[in-house]
């Protein structure tokens, strides 16, 4: 059943410290998207801005369009391990996972003067790798763009928001 916009949780409001330029809440500068369920399929509804834009001002930019998908598709494949364990997101052990692939068609120029809508649905998971294929709207329903996201669990000092290296210097 879809929720109403009120009775919305947000994946990334549960990701406490995600930095990430695409989904991170706690980046003013990044693009702060917000993803929820509805049903079996996750979807982001995002406004782009007027310097999100491609060559034609009223094109929206193909990296920005990635950037939504590939942290649409993150955020859902962490979102779907924590609702697998029967958690919300956030709450407990932190689960984390990276992309590992990104691959997006871009079948027509997206407008940019409406909000865009991604909706994924997952096609694959095993322990550590989970895939969504995701579908990506202009605000006059036409589908623009097809997408897949790999997403791989990593150890959860990946998610230390004071950074990373350390820890990967550290085990080396
Ligand atoms: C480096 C920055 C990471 C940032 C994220 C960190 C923590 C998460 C934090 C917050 C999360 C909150 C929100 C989401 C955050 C961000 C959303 C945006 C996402 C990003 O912006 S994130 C930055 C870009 N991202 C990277 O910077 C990753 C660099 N990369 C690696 O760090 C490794 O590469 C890793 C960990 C991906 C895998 O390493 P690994 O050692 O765990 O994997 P392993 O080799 O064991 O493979 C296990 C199975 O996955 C298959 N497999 C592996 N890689 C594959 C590929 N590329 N294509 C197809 N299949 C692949 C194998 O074939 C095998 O398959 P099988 O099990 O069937 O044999």
């Amino acid at each position: 059943m879809s929720q109403s916009e009120l009775e919305r949780t947000y994946f990334q409001d549960g990701l406490h410290g995600n930095h990430c330029y695409g989904c991170g809440a706690w980046n003013d500068k990044g693009l702060q998207i917000k993803s929820f369920w509805d049903g079996d399929e996750s979807v982001c509804i995002y406004q782009p801005k007027p310097h999100h834009s491609a060559m034609p001002p009223d094109v929206m930019n193909g990296g920005t369009i990635a950037a939504i998908i590939d942290c649409h598709g993150v955020c859902s494949a962490i979102a779907d391990a924590y609702r697998t364990e029967g958690r919300e997101v956030g709450d407990g052990e932190k689960i984390w996972y990276a992309t590992a692939s990104l691959t997006v068609n871009y079948r027509k120029p997206t407008r940019i003067d409406g909000p865009v809508t991604a909706r994924a649905r997952l096609t694959e998971k095993t322990d550590k790798k989970t895939m969504f294929e995701v579908d990506f709207f202009s605000h006059d329903g036409v589908l623009t763009c097809d997408a897949s996201v790999l997403s791989l669990r990593v150890p959860s000092e990946w998610a230390d928001p004071t950074g990373l290296f350390k820890h990967i210097d550290s085990n080396s």
